[in-house]
C-alpha cells in the first residue's frame, strides 16, 4: 500500500528499494542467424537499498551494469518484474504521474527541452505543466537562472545553446517544481574543467540550502568526491558496495604508499606492517593496507633510519573501482 508523503514518518526513507528485480524478453540470432529463439536478459537482480532525504549518493558501475534500469524503476518509466519500489511514499510505475511532481530528473545526453524554442519558452511550459504558482516560477527561475549563469541564454533557442549551456538549462528545468529528488544521469559528460566545478558548486549549494536529495550517475569519479559522502556501487544488475566513498579502499583491497626518501642509498627498509615495492637510490616505497594508519609505520622508519623526507601517496580512487568491478557480484542466473 503506497502511503502519502505527509505521513510518512521522519525517518522513512525517501527512496526504498527491495529485492528489485528486472527483466527484458530479448530475441536471439542462433544457428548462424538462421534461427530467432526467445531469451531473457536479468537486467538488475536482489537489488536493495534506501536513501534518506538530504542524502547526495553516487550510484555508479560499469557500462551495462544496470544503472539506467535501476533509475528508470525509480522513475515509473519502467514497471519491475520483482521486488519493490517506493519513492517518497508513492510506488513509482504506479502513481507515475503524482511522482513526477515530487522528482527532477536530468539525462546528460538527452534533452527535455523544446529544441526549436527559446529556453525560457520552455520554463513557462514548465511552469503550466507542472502548475507551478507566478510567485513560486519567479523566485526559482531567477536564483537559478543566477546560479547557473543562464541570463544570457534565457532568449536563445535550445539548439543554438552549447552543450554546457544546455545542461544548465536541463538543470534549471528539472528544478523549477521544488523536486525532492533530483536524478542526474552522467550530468557533467563533455563538459569543461571550469563548468564542470560551477555545477558541482550549484549542485552542493541546491543540497545545503534546500535539502535536495541527490541520486548522480556517473563516470566521473571526481563528480562523486566532489558532491557524495556514500557510494553505492553496481555491477551485473546488483549492489557490490554500499557505503562512504573512503570505504571503497578497504573493500577494493588497496594501500596508500609511503614514500621514505633516506639520506644514503640503503638495503630494502624492515619495518612491521609495510613492505618496500621498489627501491631507487636513497628513495624507497613502502606499502600498507588503506585502512592501516600510517603513523606506527612513519615511526619506526624514523627510529631505525636517518630519513632525509617522508610523504604518503593515496590509493588512486579509479584503480579501486577496476579493481572492484573485475571481482563483479556473481554472474545472474538464467
Ligand atoms: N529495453 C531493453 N531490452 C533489452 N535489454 C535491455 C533493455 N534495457 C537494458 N537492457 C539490458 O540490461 C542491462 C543493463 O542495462 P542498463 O542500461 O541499465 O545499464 P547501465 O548501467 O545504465 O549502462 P551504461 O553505463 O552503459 O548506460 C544490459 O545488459 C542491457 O543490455
Amino acid at each position: 500500500m503506497s502511503v502519502t508523503g505527509s505521513v510518512r514518518s521522519a525517518q522513512a526513507p525517501l527512496i526504498d528499494v527491495r529485492d528489485l528485480e528486472r527483466t527484458f524478453d530479448v530475441r536471439r540470432r542462433v544457428d548462424g542467424g538462421r534461427r530467432r529463439v526467445r531469451d531473457s536478459v536479468l537486467a538488475v537482480h536482489d537489488l536493495t537499498f534506501s536513501v534518506q532525504a538530504g542524502e547526495m549518493v553516487g550510484y555508479i558501475g560499469p557500462n551495462g551494469a544496470g544503472k539506467s534500469t535501476t533509475i528508470k524503476m525509480l522513475t515509473g518509466i519502467l514497471v519491475p518484474t520483482g521486488g519493490h519500489v517506493s519513492v517518497a511514499g508513492l510506488d513509482p510505475s504506479r502513481d507515475r504521474v503524482e511522482l513526477a511532481r515530487r522528482i527532477g530528473v536530468v539525462f546528460g545526453q538527452r534533452s527535455t527541452l523544446w529544441w526549436d524554442l527559446p529556453l525560457r519558452d520552455s520554463f513557462d511550459l514548465l511552469q503550466k505543466m507542472y502548475r507551478i504558482s507566478p510567485a513560486r516560477y519567479r523566485d526559482n527561475l531567477g536564483r537559478f537562472v543566477e546560479l547557473l549563469d543562464l541570463g544570457d541564454q534565457l532568449d536563445t533557442p535550445v539548439r543554438q545553446l552549447s552543450l554546457g549551456q544546455r545542461m544548465r538549462g536541463d538543470i534549471t528545468a528539472a528544478l523549477l517544481h521544488d523536486p525532492e529528488v533530483l536524478y542526474l544521469d552522467e550530468p557533467t559528460i563533455g563538459l569543461d574543467v571550469v563548468s564542470k566545478g560551477r555545477l558541482r558548486e550549484f549542485l552542493r549549494a541546491l543540497n545545503d540550502e534546500r535539502g535536495t536529495t541527490l541520486l548522480l550517475t556517473t563516470h566521473d569519479l571526481q563528480d562523486i568526491e566532489a558532491l557524495c559522502d556514500r557510494v553505492i556501487v553496481i555491477d551485473h544488475g546488483t549492489s557490490v558496495y554500499d557505503g562512504p566513498l573512503a570505504g571503497l579502499h578497504v573493500e577494493g583491497g588497496s594501500s596508500r604508499t609511503l614514500v621514505v626518501d633516506l639520506v644514503d642509498e640503503a638495503p630494502p627498509v624492515e619495518v612491521p606492517g609495510a613492505t618496500v615495492r621498489r627501491v631507487e637510490g636513497p628513495r624507497q616505497w613502502l606499502s600498507f593496507p588503506a585502512d592501516a594508519s600510517a603513523a606506527p609505520i612513519v615511526a619506526a622508519v624514523a627510529a631505525s633510519y636517518d630519513v632525509a623526507d617522508l610523504s604518503i601517496q593515496e590509493p588512486d580512487i579509479e584503480d579501486v573501482i577496476r579493481e572492484l568491478y573485475s571481482r563483479g557480484a556473481p554472474e545472474p542466473l538464467g
